[in-house]
């Protein structure tokens, strides 16, 4: 994509993102980072090629799109230390941050800002992202167009029509890698016990898990069947499931994934106000 892309911020979510971009074919030379100390920005200058400032208004002064990569709480100061280059530039705004709302960020940017609210997540940088995104009134055809395509380049991307479904996806895709590495962790543990070296335990578990990703994404069949067709009767897989599903794990996952989205919705309350 040829477009000038600043981002503002440049820690695990941004570099993640930049990473994939440059991975699937983006110039360097088109992306811009900041951040306010030279040391971060230094290394990942070095790694990536790509320009990198600590003068978060000298960076959007030709952006064509500028993706906010701060955390929610700073957020407003970094907004409204950019409305007036903003407002000059005019260029499509991508926040990824979790539980701010477009209309808040847009106002701490000066109004009738082209705004897309994007939740995106770490394995981006493999190339492997999975980002829900949500557009305002302003945002063009073509301007989705060009969110489509950054997002795309780094994994798949789902619209969402009205903007609080953005919490239900920080709640299956945003946060979800951590679920995921948390059972990773909790697998290994539990073969170390049963005698494997940590380090066999550890590959096997993510191998497995990488395989049925990839089943349940290419088979026609849904993960319930799947699931069945491990599960020999009277064999091994029934006793473990039956285990998960007398411990409630299908509520535990639905209670995190709704504290997940409350959360959202409580740091929306907590930081969009006046
Ligand atoms: N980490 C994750 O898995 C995900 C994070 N997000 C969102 O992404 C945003 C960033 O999160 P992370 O990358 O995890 O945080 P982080 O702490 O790794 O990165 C924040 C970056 O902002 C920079 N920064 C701080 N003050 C600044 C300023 N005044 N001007 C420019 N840059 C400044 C920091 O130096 C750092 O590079 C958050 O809003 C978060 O909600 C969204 C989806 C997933
Ligand atoms: O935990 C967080 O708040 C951020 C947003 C989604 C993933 N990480």
């Amino acid at each position: 994509m040829a477009s000038k892309i600043t981002f503002i911020g440049a820690g695990n979510m941004a570099s993640a993102i930049i990473g994939g971009l440059i991975d699937s074919g983006a110039a360097p030379s088109t992306i811009t980072a900041t951040a306010p100390h030279e040391k971060e920005l230094a290394t990942l200058a070095k790694r990536l090629g790509i320009h990198t400032t600590t003068d978060n208004n000298a960076a959007v002064a030709d952006a064509d799109v500028v993706v906010l990569a701060v955390k929610p709480q700073i957020m407003r100061s970094v907004c409204e230390n950019l409305r007036d280059s903003v407002q000059r530039q005019q260029p499509l705004v991508i926040s990824i941050a979790a539980g701010l709302d477009a209309g808040t960020i847009d106002r701490w940017l000066g109004d009738h800002n082209a705004m897309v609210r994007c939740m995106p997540n770490t394995p981006s940088l493999v190339g492997y992202g999975a980002s829900g995104l949500y557009a305002n009134a302003k945002v063009s055809d073509a301007q989705r167009d060009v969110a489509t395509q950054l997002m795309e380049a780094v994994g798949i991307v789902e619209w969402v029509e009205e903007e609080v479904l953005l919490d239900a996806v920080t709640a299956v895709s945003g946060s979800a890698p951590a679920y995921f590495f948390l059972m990773f962790e909790a697998m290994e543990e539990a073969a170390v016990k049963l005698g494997l070296p940590a380090a066999t335990a550890r590959r096997l578990a993510i191998q497995t898990a990488l395989g049925a990703a990839t089943m349940a994404q290419q088979s026609d069949k849904d993960p319930a069947t799947l699931k069945k067709n491990v599960m020999s009767p009277g064999g091994t897989t029934e006793r473990a499931i039956a285990h998960m599903e007398m411990a409630q794990l299908r509520t535990t996952i639905a209670d995190a994934m709704q504290a997940c989205a409350d959360r959202a919705q409580a740091m929306a309350k907590e930081l969009n106000g006046d």
